[in-house]
């Protein structure tokens, strides 16, 4: 992995995620992922695997999504089919969801980041159940339908090992 400037504008951001102290000294983000999420467009359940610092925090902006959360099978199963529990049509099967509201911040690790795969469907609106882990800290109520506009996501880690190498002067 090369590394480049981070923009100020990141900066701000991660510069407050720091004086959460969620990271050490030693693990402070260094690496940002800007993805963008038109209604409709998901991402596959996978894990963010070995090449970051097992802690990832992440702002959603624009529009909410609802992540998901798939057990992780071992490394022998992972061959075999995706990587986590299915339904019995063989599609990943969440064993938990999180809404992801506008303007929030996730903070993922431990279990979660090691023992679970996480995705988003490709949906153009989510129903909001019961079954959401984290509606107690929402805005939304059981029963709304949100309809998903554009999301762009910040993904703020660290990567331990990246080279210095300047690519545009
Ligand atoms: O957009 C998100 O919230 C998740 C992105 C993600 O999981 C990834 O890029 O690895
Ligand atoms: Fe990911």
């Amino acid at each position: 992995m090369i590394s480049e400037k981070i923009p100020e504008w990141l900066e701000f951001y991660m510069d407050k995620i720091n004086k959460l102290a969620v990271y050490n000294q030693s693990n402070r983000p260094n690496h940002v992922l800007v993805n963008e999420y038109l209604p409709g467009q998901g991402i596959m359940p996978h894990t963010d695997g070995p090449l970051f610092h097992p802690i990832v925090t992440t702002i959603t902006c624009g529009s909410h999504t609802v992540l998901e959360f798939y057990e992780r099978h071992s490394t022998e199963d992972f061959t075999k089919d995706q990587g986590c529990t299915t339904s019995e049509l063989g599609l990943p099967k969440p064993c938990a969801t999180l809404l992801l509201e506008r303007q929030s911040l996730l903070i993922l690790q431990e279990d979660m980041y090691h023992r679970h795969l996480h995705g988003i469907s490709e949906q153009t609106q989510d129903t909001i159940d019961e079954t959401i882990k984290n509606l107690h800290l929402c805005q939304a109520k059981v029963g709304d339908e949100l309809k998903r506009s554009t999301r762009i996501s910040l993904t703020i880690r660290n990567a331990p090992k990246s080279t210095k190498i300047k690519l545009f002067s």
